[in-house]
Parts: C-alpha cells; structure tokens; sequence
C-alpha cells in the first residue's frame, strides 16, 4: 500500500473528496453539491444514496486527478454532518416523512421538526442533560428519534439500523456497524466517560424499545475516531470508489471535529490543543474546546469525553445558522439579485464578491464606515450557543432607504461582525468556567476568507490562526486515515505532522472601541428580542 491517504468531508451542501500525502500536503480535491428537501416546518431532509455516490465520484475524480493509482491509497477518513440515517431490512433507505419517498431518509442536523420533542426531553431532565451543555438541542438525535416513533411509528420500529451519517458512510465503506464515540457522545447522549448508554434517560424520554433491544439499533460497538474498521473497504466498496480492496477506514467524526482534528494540533504558532480552539465557519459554525478536566458550561454543548481528542474533553458550540446566515441576510436586500449576477460574471460566490468588494472599500479597518448605522444579530436558526435558544431570530436594525450596492456590502460586513460578537459570547462563556481560549484556529468554506478572519478577530477580539492547508476539515478526515493505516501511532503525532500554522489575524486596536460599542449593542438587541418574545 502506498502513502496517501484520502479525507471525505460530506458538508451539509457539499461533498469534498481529498487526497493528502503523509505531510498533509493536499494533491487533489473534487466536490459534488447534496441534493436536499426543505419543506415548511423546519424539514431539511437528504438522500444516503444521493450522498454515497457523490462521495464515489469524489474519491474517484479526486485520486485521478492526483494522478496516483488506487494502492497509492493507504487509509481512508470520513467526516459527516451531524445528520440521522434511518435504513430498512438489507440496509435499504427508509423514508423519515409521511410523503413516502424512500429517496428521503435522512433528517438533516439543521431540521427542526423535534423541537417540541426536545422541548419535552429538557423539561423532564435528566443527569445526561448535564452532558449536553445542560438543554438537548433538536439537533441532536435523541429528539429526532423520538420524533420518529410518535410521528413514523411504523418507519420507527420497521428500521433496521439508525445512524449518524459519519457511522453510515463506514458501514458502507467496510460493513462494520461500530459507531465512532464522537457521534454517539456528541449527539445520542452516550456517556464515552463511563462508556455506557443511560438506560434510564431513554426510558423516561419514551425511547424505552432501544433500551429492551440493548440499544442494537443505535450500536452497541463504540470505538475511539481512527480505529480502524472490519477489514478495511469490502471489494465491493472499493469498486464503487475506485481504491483497493482492504484498504484502511477509519472510524469517522462529526465534520467540525474533523475541522478541530485538522487545526488544532497544529505545528507553529503559539499554543497547544488545550488553548486553542477550533472554529469552523461554514453552513453553521461550530466551536471545539479541549480540556484537560471537564468543563460544565451551560449552553454550551458537552463537556464530551474523547469525542474528538483522545482521552480530553471537549466543549462544542457554535451557531446553527452562519455562512447559511448570511446567504439568509444578504438576499434580504433589493441589490442582491444584481449582486448576484455580478458574482456569477466574476466566476464567484455571492459572499465570496461582497467580501472582494468589501476589501475593496477598506475591508475589516474601515468597517465603522461600511456598517453605517446597521446592526445585525444574525440568529435566524436560534441560538446554538452559549444560551441554546432554538426560538432566537435574527434582527436587523438601523436599516434606511439605501437599495445599492454599497448597501448590500453594508448589511454584508455588519452581519459578519453579528457572527463574531456571538463567536465572543462562546468565549465569554467558556472563560467564565475557568475554559479559557488564547487563539482560535479556523476552517470551513467561510473561514478562507482573510476579511472575515479579520473581521471576526476584532468582534471576538482573539487572534484567529489559520493553517496551511486549505481545506482543514478534509485534512482532518484524512489524518484519520492515517491513523488507522499505521502512519502515525498517535493523534498528537499525525495533527503535528501534517498540519501547520500559516498565518495569525490579530485583533486590530484601530477598531477595537467601536467593536466594543457594538458588541454591547448586539447584546441590547439579544436581549430586546427575547423579552419581547417572551
Ligand atoms: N467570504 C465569505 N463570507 C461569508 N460566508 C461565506 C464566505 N465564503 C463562504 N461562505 C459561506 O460558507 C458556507 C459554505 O461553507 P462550507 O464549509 O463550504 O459548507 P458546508 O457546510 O457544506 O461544509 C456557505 O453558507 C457560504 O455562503
Ligand atoms: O452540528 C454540527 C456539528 O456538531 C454541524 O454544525 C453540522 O454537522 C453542520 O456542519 P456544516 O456547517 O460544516 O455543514
């Protein structure tokens, strides 16, 4: 077997596939955009064939295209959303909704529909509640679940196997059903620290049938992230994605661990695992604190065991909604469809222009000028983090008459400052629990951009590292593929070895009061809604 390893980051919009030598060195990378279904109700829902193929076509295209044959490949890494996959006899996809469609058998991360569910788990309470930041979010998958067995009773109990999409692509990969701790402890209460479900929690949720099955249905093998898997990919996998059969898969992780697994650890920079924290900026953001002792802090997810270093704990939040929050915002304003068209014209993302035209203008120092008299709580899929508030909406005051341009760039810069004075109530948050963070390092789609580093730097006012590598989460996938071929024994060792600190964003002293300013009205407006609501 040769020396490369291959990442595969299934992102809520996209499947990336890349291939990495052994110093992480990234030789090639191939996409597929997700077909998805969003119905009123909060439904978001995707297809585990759709995903599945993309990822073949992604290992296939992206190792062609490295220009190394399929023994090059040594150990494969997948990273997944957070999503739930429900399958029938034989593995077959199940439909998670009344219209039937058999296509549609995931619950993505992002739906709502078991709010309510949620909302039930929370008020009755329960010791693993305080494992989860203290209040289960309907993201996660015990909510889902429950969903399923009062809405889908029949779906419910005809389901062969339900599983986090990281655990599902594994099993497709080399049959094993193993779940890796990361999934089972982020977001189906697992306790890793005692390595043990809570059969009572289940029991008093109404998810009573799991517990009398012995949980055969959500896995009763929970291996550490890296482990490798059965005997590696069946021949039949390895067919569809073009590698060898018996090559290593690793047990997976949660996309955004994988984003901390591809930065954290890094080489350079200042620091070390347990005072930097991850930030990955893509659909949602997501925020991975390590600690060497676990950290209770309310509102923020965890403290979580081994869920994504080994043997230290972690504290996740982040926000549900961010670079989705502002393609929400953006399209808000009379000048996007223009805007738009633009960018489409310059080969670009609609935000990937605004942040050219933005740096254009001045970027993240003349951001006074820019925002004008706009403030922006970005929170239109609630609030993740710190006060796991699934009612929090988004806000947009200040706003005139201005339908150009210059507006839209406006309302674009001032919802990237909303993103960052959340990312500093985390922080706030997290230090107030004796977690502190000396240094952030990002990834995700948004996080390549060297404004929105810098404006996120002065909102959060902490220094934003970023990595080499351009795409960390894939980079993370592949470390564990390296891992569980044997390249490196250790995750310390193969996050020093093929990751590096390219470059720090400090925050700026020029627009260090005016952040001030606003961050304190970001939290006038927070808590203006709230009272309204409430
Ligand atoms: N410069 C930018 N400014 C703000 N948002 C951005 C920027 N670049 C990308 N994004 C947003 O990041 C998200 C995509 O991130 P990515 O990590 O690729 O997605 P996924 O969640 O599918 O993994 C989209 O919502 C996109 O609009
Ligand atoms: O809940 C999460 C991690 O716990 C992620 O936000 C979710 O999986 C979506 O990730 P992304 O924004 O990268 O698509």
């Amino acid at each position: 077997m040769g020396g490369c390893f291959a990442g595969i980051d299934v992102g809520t919009g996209s499947v990336r596939a890349g291939i990495f030598d052994a110093d992480g060195r990234q030789l090639a990378v191939a996409k597929r955009d997700i077909r998805m279904w969003k119905e009123a109700g909060d439904i978001v829902e995707q297809s585990s064939d759709d995903i599945w193929a993309c990822v073949c076509a992604c290992v296939r295209e992206a190792r062609e295209a490295a220009g190394l044959a399929p023994e090059d490949i040594a150990g494969i890494g997948f990273d997944a959303t957070c999503s739930l996959v429900v399958l029938g006899p034989e593995g077959r996809p199940l439909p998670v909704g009344k219209h039937g469609d058999g296509a549609r058998n995931i619950i993505v991360w992002m739906d709502h529909r078991a709010t309510g569910q949620a909302d039930r788990i929370n008020a009755l309470g329960s010791p693993v509640l305080d494992y989860v930041g203290g209040t289960i979010s309907p993201e996660m998958e015990t909510p889902k679940l429950l969903w399923l067995s009062e809405e889908l009773p029949a779906t419910f109990a005809g389901a062969w196997q339900f599983l986090d999409l990281a655990d599902f692509l594994t099993w497709k990969a080399t049959g094993s059903l193993a779940r890796s701790v990361c999934t089972v402890t982020c977001k189906w209460t697992y306790l890793a620290h005692e390595q043990r479900w809570d059969e009572s929690y289940f029991r008093k949720i109404g998810l009573g049938a799991l517990a009398d099955e012995g949980f055969a249905r959500i896995g009763t093998e929970i291996v550490a992230a890296g482990t490798p898997l059965g005997a590696g990919l069946t021949v039949e996998a390895a067919d569809e994605l073009g590698l060898a059969p018996g090559t290593a898969v690793a047990a997976g992780l949660i996309d955004a661990h994988a984003g901390g697994i591809g930065t954290v650890g890094a080489r350079g920079g200042s620091g070390d695992v347990l005072s930097r924290m991850a930030y990955v900026f893509g659909t949602s953001a997501c925020t991975l604190l390590t600690t060497r002792e676990p950290a209770f802090v309310p509102g923020v997810w965890g403290p979580y065991y081994s869920a994504m270093v080994p043997d230290f704990w972690l504290n996740e939040g982040g926000q549900s909604a961010a670079g989705a929050a502002i393609d929400r915002l953006v399209r808000l304003h009379p000048a996007a469809p223009q805007a738009a068209e633009l960018a489409r014209a310059a080969g670009q993302s609609l935000n990937v222009w605004l942040a050219h035209r933005a740096e254009a203008a001045g970027g993240a120092g003349a951001i006074a000028p820019l925002v004008g008299t706009l403030h922006v709580v970005p929170e239109f899929l609630g609030n993740r983090a710190p006060f796991a508030d699934h009612l929090a909406r988004g806000i947009v005051a200040g706003l005139g008459m201005d339908e150009g341009l210059d507006g839209l760039v406006s309302l674009y810069m001032a919802g990237l400052a909303g993103i960052g004075y959340g990312l500093r109530q985390i922080l706030d948050a997290q230090a107030a629990k004796g977690a502190r963070t000396q240094m952030v390092v990002i990834s995700g789609g948004a996080g390549q951009s060297a404004l929105v580093r810098q404006v996120l730097a002065d909102a959060a006012q902490v220094d934003i590292a970023a990595t080499v590598a351009p795409e960390p989460v894939l980079l993370g996938s592949a470390i564990l593929g390296a891992v569980a071929a044997g390249r490196y024994d250790s995750f310390a060792g193969a996050m020093s070895a093929m990751s590096e600190i390219e470059v720090v964003y400090s925050p700026s002293p020029a627009t260090r009061d005016w952040h001030e300013r606003r961050f304190h009205a970001f939290e006038r407006l927070q808590g203006a809604y709230r009272s309204l609501r409430d």
